[in-house]
C-alpha cells in the first residue's frame, strides 16, 4: 500500500473547495483512519487566475481535464464540476484509466449511474456517490450498508433544500412564493437555472438515484412522476394548516409485491409525521424497512463542507478499499428485474379543492360522483367566497386508487356545479404504514 494517495480534483468551486479544505484540515485524522497521506495534486478550473479560498499551487490548477484523469500518480478522481454528457466521458476515460472515481455529480448519476457503476467494476475500481443525494447527509451509505439487511418498503425525502425552504418561508413567515426563491437564490442553494429546484426535476433526480438502490432495481429518471411547488397557493397552504398538514415537497417512493412506484410532488404532510417538521433548507428521508420500522436521516442537503463531508468518507472508503485490495469488488448490478405499478396498485389520499356553484344539490352533485367513482371522503370545508353565489369546498379523501382519481378528475370538470379545480395535492403521514 503506497504511503501517500493522490487525487485529482476536476472543479474547485463550492463543493471543490470544501473539498481541499477537509483534506487539508483534517489530515491527521484521515491519516489515521486510512494508514497513509492523502493530497489533492491535480485540479481541474474554468480559470486558472480567480482568486481562491483555499491555498493550493498555482502549478496544480490546470484547464485540461487529461491533464488530471492521464496523470499516472493520481489514485482518485473527484468529480464536483457538474454537466452531463461531457463528464460521463471524462468519468469513463477516468475509470477505463484505472482510477476510483467519487462525484457530486446527482444529474449524472441519476441518468448514467448504472452504466458508471458497471464500467467501474469492469475495471477494477470503485466508484462513489455518497454527495449526490442530500448533500451531507449519509444516506447512499445508509442505505448499502446500514439497512442493507432489511427489506425497504418505503422511503419519504425532502431531498431539494430550495424548495423546502420557499416553502418554509410561505408557511412560516407568509413570504410570498417569489419573494421566498430570491432568498433561496441569494443564498446560494438554488441551481444556476432554480427551474430544477421549483419543478421538481432536482428532487426526482435524487429520488431514482436512492429508489434504485433502495429497491435494488435499475429505476430510471423517467419513471419518476414529477410535479413542482410553482403553483402552490398562499390559500393551498392555509387551508391545509386549518387541517392539520404542513406542505412538503415529498418524494415517494413506495414497493409493494415486487412493483415499485417512485413520485415527486407537492404533498400535504400530517402535522405529526417526522417529515413536517424539517424545515428551511434542511434535508430529510424517512425510511420505512420491514425489519427495521420507521427510521429517518437528517441534516444539510447542501453547501462546501456538508458535501465536502460525503466526498472526503467516500475517499476514505476508496482508500480503505485499496488497502485491502478489494476495489470494484461490490456488487452493483441490480437484484431484480424493474416492475412498476400501474395505476390501479397506487393508493393514496388526496387533498381537492374546487370552486362550486353555492346551490341546492351541489353537494349532492359532488358525492354522487366521488362515490361512482370509489372514492369516499374523510375530510369536507365549505367556505363562501366574495363572489355571490360561488362557493369554495376543501374536500379531503380517503385513500383510493390512481385509477379512480384520474377517472374522477376527467369527469369532474364536466359537473355543471363546478368552476373549477383550483388544485390537487397528495396527502401522506396520517395512521400507520
Ligand atoms: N453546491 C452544493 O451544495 C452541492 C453541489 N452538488 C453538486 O456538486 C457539483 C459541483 O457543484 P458546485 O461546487 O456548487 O459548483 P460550482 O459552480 O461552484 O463549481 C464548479 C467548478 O467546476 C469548474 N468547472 C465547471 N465546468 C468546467 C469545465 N468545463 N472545465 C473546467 N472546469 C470547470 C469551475 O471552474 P472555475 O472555478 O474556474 O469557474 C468550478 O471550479 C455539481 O454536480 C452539483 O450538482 C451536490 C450537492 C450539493
Ligand atoms: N439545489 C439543490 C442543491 C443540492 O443538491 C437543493 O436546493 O437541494
Ligand atoms: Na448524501
Amino acid at each position: 500500500m503506497k504511503d501517500n494517495v493522490k487525487v485529482g480534483l476536476l472543479g474547485l468551486g463550492t463543493v471543490g473547495t470544501g473539498v481541499v479544505k477537509m483534506i487539508q484540515d483534517h489530515q491527521e485524522q484521515l491519516a489515521h483512519r486510512v494508514g497513509c497521506s492523502v493530497e489533492v495534486t491535480k485540479v481541474l478550473v474554468k480559470n486558472v487566475d480567480k482568486k481562491r479560498d483555499v491555498e493550493l499551487s498555482k502549478e496544480s490548477l490546470t484547464l485540461d481535464p487529461y491533464e488530471v484523469i492521464n496523470d499516472p500518480d493520481v489514485d482518485v478522481i473527484v468529480e464536483v464540476m457538474g454537466g452531463i454528457d461531457d463528464t460521463k466521458k471524462l468519468l469513463l476515460d477516468a475509470l477505463n484509466q484505472k482510477k476510483h472515481v467519487v462525484t457530486a455529480n446527482k444529474d449524472l448519476v441519476a441518468l448514467y449511474g448504472s452504466e458508471l457503476l458497471k464500467a467501474a467494476s469492469e475495471n477494477g475500481c470503485d466508484f462513489y456517490y455518497e454527495a449526490s443525494v442530500a448533500g451531507g447527509i449519509p444516506i447512499i451509505r445508509g442505505l448499502a450498508d446500514g439497512l442493507a439487511s432489511d427489506k425497504i418498503k418505503t422511503l419519504m425525502g425532502i431531498v431539494n433544500g430550495t424548495t423546502n425552504f420557499i416553502l418554509t418561508k410561505m408557511n412560516k413567515e407568509g413570504m410570498c412564493y417569489e419573494a421566498a426563491l430570491k432568498e433561496a437564490q441569494d443564498l446560494g442553494f438554488a441551481e444556476s437555472d432554480p427551474t430544477s429546484d421549483v419543478e421538481g426535476l432536482d428532487a426526482a433526480r435524487k429520488m431514482a438515484i436512492l429508489a434504485r438502490l433502495a429497491f435494488s432495481m435499475n429505476i430510471e429518471l423517467e419513471d419518476v412522476d414529477v410535479s413542482g411547488i410553482s403553483s402552490v397557493s398562499d390559500s393551498d397552504l392555509k387551508h391545509g394548516q386549518t387541517l392539520g398538514y404542513t406542505m412538503k415537497l415529498i418524494g415517494y417512493a413506495d414497493q409493494s409485491d415486487a412493483r415499485a412506484e417512485v413520485s415527486v410532488q407537492p404533498t400535504f404532510l400530517s402535522n405529526d409525521h417526522p417529515l413536517a417538521s424539517v424545515n428551511d433548507e434542511y434535508n430529510a428521508v424517512y425510511v420505512y424497512g420491514e425489519a427495521v420500522g420507521e427510521t429517518m436521516f437528517y441534516g444539510p442537503g447542501a453547501g462546501s463542507l456538508p458535501t465536502a463531508t460525503s466526498i472526503v468518507s467516500d475517499l476514505v472508503a476508496v482508500i480503505t478499499n485499496m488497502r485491502l485490495g478489494v476495489n470494484g469488488k461490490s456488487i452493483s448490478a441490480p437484484q431484480f428485474e424493474k416492475q412498476l405499478k400501474k395505476p390501479e396498485e397506487k393508493f393514496a389520499k388526496y387533498f381537492i379543492r374546487l370552486h362550486v356553484r353555492d346551490e341546492v344539490g351541489a353537494f349532492s352533485e359532488l358525492t354522487k360522483l366521488f362515490s361512482a367513482n370509489s372514492i369516499s371522503f374523510e375530510k369536507i370545508l365549505q367556505l363562501p367566497l366574495e363572489e355571490e353565489g360561488v362557493a369554495e369546498i376543501v374536500i379531503v379523501t380517503h385513500k383510493a386508487s390512481m385509477e379512480n382519481y384520474q377517472k374522477m378528475q376527467e369527469q369532474i370538470k364536466d359537473l355543471a356545479v363546478v368552476r373549477s379545480i383550483e388544485s390537487f395535492y397528495r396527502v401522506e403521514g396520517e395512521g400507520a404504514k
